[in-house]
C-alpha cells in the first residue's frame, strides 16, 4: 500500500492546470491568475497632499507667521500656480500637491482668516505629502501569476486600472457515484438500499475549492452502466467516482473502466478511512476512484481532491495545512494506515486548542463527521501518546468543507 504523501505527489505530478480565461474583477476574487497584473499608471500620479490643510514652502510655515492665501488644490482640480515665497494654498487630501510647496500645513494647526492663513505649529518640509508612485508605478507587477485573488487584490487590480483578469479556467469535475442500492435523496430507496451522500457532498467541497463540479447519473454495479457514462470523461478536467473501489466483485470501478482504455496510476493507500482509493486516467482525463464508504470518500477528498483541485486551478497543490493542537484524550499506536481520526475542537483555560477524537471511528458515520472540526492525524505506527499530549490535526473549517 501506498504512503499518503506519495500518492498525493503522485496525483499532483500528473495534473496540468486549466487554461486561462478573462474575466471582470467582480468575478476574480478566489480565482487563480493565470497571468501576471501589471499597473497599468503610477499611483499617486503625482505628489498629493496626505491631509486637508494648506500647501506651503516649509521655509516659511513657521510657528506664527501669516501667508497669503493664493488658491485651492481639492482632489481631482490641480492648482496650476506656483506656491511662491510666503504664500500658501488650500489643499485637500488627495490634491495634488502645486509647484513650490514642499509640505502641508494641517488645517488643525492653522487660523484663516480673509485671503491670509496664520500658521500655528511649525511645518517640517515632506510632512503629510504621498510621493508620486509611492503605492506603485506604470509599468511593475502588482499580482503575480499563481497568486489566489483575495478580495485585497481585487481593489489593488482595480486602482492599478485594470478592468480585466485572465484566471485559470474553473476545474469542469465529474462526479460519478455507483452502486445498486444508491438511491437519489428523495427518491424511492431500494430493499437493503442507501440514500446517495458521497455526490452531492463531493460536489459541495468541489465547489468551495474552486471547481465547478458536475454530478453524473447514478451507475448500477453494471460494467456497461459505468462504462457508457465513463465514456463522458473526456468533458471533465477529472472524473471524480465513489464505490466500487474496493475487493469485492460488485465493486466494479476499475474493470468497467478497463473496457473505455483506463490505465491505472496505482489502487491502495496506507490510509484509514480510504485504503482503496484508485488513481489512474481514461484517455486524457485524471481519474479519482474514492471508496464508497461516506466518511472515507469525504476523508480522501480532503486529503486527495481539494489539492489536485488547487493544481487544476493553477496552485501548486499543496495538501491541506495541519496545525498543532492538544490531544484531549489518550490515543493508542497507530498501525500500518495513516489515520484520520474526526475530532472537536475546543480552548482549554490556557488558550490553547484541544481535540477530542469521537470515540467510535467508523467510516459510514455522517453525522459524527459533520459534527467534527479537525482531522486528527495519526501517522503510520504512530506510538500511544496520553492525553494532552500535540498532535498534528487539519482544522475542517479552515477548507470551508
Ligand atoms: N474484503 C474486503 N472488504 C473491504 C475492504 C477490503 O480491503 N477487503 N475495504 C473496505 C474499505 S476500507 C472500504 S473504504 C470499503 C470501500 O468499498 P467500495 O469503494 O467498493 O464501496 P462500496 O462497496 O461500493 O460501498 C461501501 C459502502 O458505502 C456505501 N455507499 C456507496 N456509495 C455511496 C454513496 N454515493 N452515498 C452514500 N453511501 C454510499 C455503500 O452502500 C456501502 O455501504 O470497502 C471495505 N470492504
Ligand atoms: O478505508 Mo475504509 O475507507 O476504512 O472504510
Amino acid at each position: 500500500m501506498l504512503p499518503v504523501e506519495e500518492a498525493r505527489a503522485r496525483i499532483i505530478a500528473a495534473l496540468t492546470p486549466t487554461a486561462a480565461e478573462t474575466v471582470t474583477l467582480a468575478e476574480g476574487a478566489g480565482r487563480v491568475l493565470a497571468r501576471p497584473v501589471a499597473a497599468r499608471l503610477t499611483q499617486p500620479p503625482a505628489d498629493v497632499s496626505a491631509m486637508d490643510g494648506y500647501a506651503v514652502r516649509a521655509a516659511d510655515a513657521v510657528e506664527g507667521a501669516s501667508l497669503a492665501l493664493i488658491g485651492a488644490a481639492p482632489a481631482g482640480r490641480p492648482f496650476e500656480g506656483t506656491v511662491g515665497s510666503g504664500q500658501a494654498v488650500r489643499i485637500f487630501t488627495g490634491g495634488f500637491v502645486p509647484d513650490g510647496a514642499d509640505a502641508i500645513l494641517l488645517q488643525e494647526d492653522a487660523t484663516a482668516s480673509g485671503g491670509s492663513v496664520r500658521v500655528n505649529e511649525t511645518v517640517k518640509a515632506g510632512r503629510h505629502i504621498r510621493r508620486r508612485g509611492l503605492d506603485f508605478s506604470e509599468g511593475s507587477e502588482v499580482l503575480p501569476a499563481g497568486r489566489k485573488l483575495t478580495a485585497r487584490d481585487i481593489g489593488l487590480a482595480a486602482a492599478a486600472n485594470n478592468p480585466w483578469l485572465a484566471v485559470h479556467r474553473r476545474p469542469r469535475i465529474g462526479i460519478l457515484a455507483t452502486g445498486d442500492e444508491i438511491a437519489l435523496p428523495g427518491d424511492p430507496i431500494p430493499p437493503g438500499g442507501i440514500v446517495s451522500s458521497n455526490a452531492h457532498a463531493l460536489a459541495a467541497l468541489v465547489r468551495v475549492s474552486g471547481g465547478d463540479p458536475v454530478v453524473l447519473p447514478i451507475a448500477p454495479d453494471d460494467t456497461a452502466a459505468i462504462a457508457e457514462v465513463a465514456a463522458t470523461a473526456h468533458a471533465f478536467d477529472m472524473l471524480v467516482t465513489t464505490g466500487g473501489a474496493s475487493v469485492g466483485e460488485h465493486d466494479l470501478i476499475q474493470s468497467a473502466l478497463g473496457g473505455e482504455g483506463f490505465e491505472l496510476g496505482f489502487w491502495k493507500i496506507a490510509m484509514r478511512p480510504g485504503k482503496p482509493l484508485i488513481w489512474g486516467r481514461l484517455g486524457r482525463t485524471p481519474v479519482l476512484g474514492l471508496p464508497g464508504n461516506p466518511v472515507s470518500a469525504l476523508v480522501c477528498a480532503v486529503v486527495f481532491l481539494i489539492p489536485a483541485l488547487g493544481k487544476l486551478s493553477g496552485l501548486p497543490g499543496a495538501p491541506a495545512p495541519t496545525r498543532r493542537v492538544i490531544s484531549g484524550v489518550a490515543l493508542v499506536e497507530n498501525d500500518k494506515r495513516a489515520d484520520h481520526l474526526r475530532a472537536i475542537l475546543a480552548v482549554d483555560a490556557a488558550g490553547r486548542m484541544v481535540a477530542t477524537p469521537a470515540a467510535t471511528q467508523d467510516s459510514s458515520m455522517l453525522a459524527t463527521l459533520a459534527r467534527a472540526d479537525a482531522l486528527v492525524l495519526r501517522a503510520p505506527y504512530a506510538p500511544a501518546v496520553e492525553a494532552g499530549a500535540e498532535v498534528e490535526a487539519i482544522l475542517l473549517g479552515e477548507l470551508g468543507v
